[in-house]
């Protein structure tokens, strides 16, 4: 076995409201693994069960061999939340620093990554200001490049691109891209199409279940669909 994550039977429920059923996803090293569904789906919730953040009430996650909740592996692992968790006092630069030095990053590298990972995102020329000066779109990025930040084998973005305009998200994509050509695994929540379309494999979520899994193009061809807008449309509708 050497799937980068391993979600085994997963079922989750936040008081009595089933949020996840029995979700199991295998997900290969070196791809990009979306994760698509409605909002209120059970998305954030399966990516929290993943990081070992959220305890399941049944099933197991397993990163790269090891059972999830574990310190070691969160080190291999960036994640990006839905909630930019970024110190408004600081300068760009400073948040990349802080977060470059809580990674475990060894010192001799923090200068270049912080510097590399700024370019990624367009932040190079606002490096110095405050972050409490940033537009939305702007802390999105700046949260993108800390969970890069050290160079992780596995990256958990949970809606990454949200607010960010569309120039620059083809180039945060071709940076992902790029990423699994060097190996890295990424898994991304969305519910925009076009990105989608840039997964090489998808799960598609639906009140908590796992709808239907496969390529892009094994989705579109399971209902005879031209999109995979009309791929979503149809099992969001459709009831088992
Ligand atoms: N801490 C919580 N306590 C109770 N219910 C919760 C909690 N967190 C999430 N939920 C509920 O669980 C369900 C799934 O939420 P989740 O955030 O995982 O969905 P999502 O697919 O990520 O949605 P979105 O696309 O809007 O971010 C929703 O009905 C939500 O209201």
């Amino acid at each position: 076995m050497n799937e980068a994550v391993q979600l085994t039977h997963i079922s989750h429920i936040y008081g009595r409201h089933r949020v996840l059923y029995d979700v199991s996803i295998a997900i290969q090293p070196g791809i990009i693994f979306g994760l698509l569904g409605p909002s209120g789906s059970g998305k954030t919730t399966l990516i929290k069960v993943l990081l070992g953040i959220l305890k399941p009430a049944l099933g197991q996650s397993i990163v790269m061999g090891t059972r999830m909740p574990s310190l070691h592996q969160m080190k291999h692992i960036g994640f990006m939340a839905q909630s930019d968790a970024l110190y408004p006092e600081l300068t760009a630069q400073e948040n990349m620093e802080y977060f470059a030095s809580i990674s475990g990053l060894e010192r001799q590298s923090v200068k270049m990554r912080v510097k590399s990972c700024l370019e990624t995102v367009d932040l190079t020329s606002s490096a110095k200001k405050q972050v409490s000066s940033f537009s939305g779109g702007m802390k999105r990025r700046l949260s993108l490049a800390a969970a890069l930040v050290h160079d992780p084998d596995i990256l958990i973005l949970d809606e990454p691109t949200v607010g960010i305009d569309p120039v620059l998200r083809e180039t945060i994509w071709k940076e992902f891209h790029r990423l699994t050509v060097e190996g890295k695994t990424i898994i991304v929540t969305t519910h925009v199409m076009d990105e989608a379309e840039k997964c090489d494999q998808l799960a598609l979520l639906r009140e908590g279940e796992v709808i239907v899994q496969g390529t892009v193009e094994e989705l579109k061809a399971s209902i005879k669909a031209d999109s995979l807008e009309e791929v979503f449309l149809h099992y969001g509708r459709v009831t088992s």
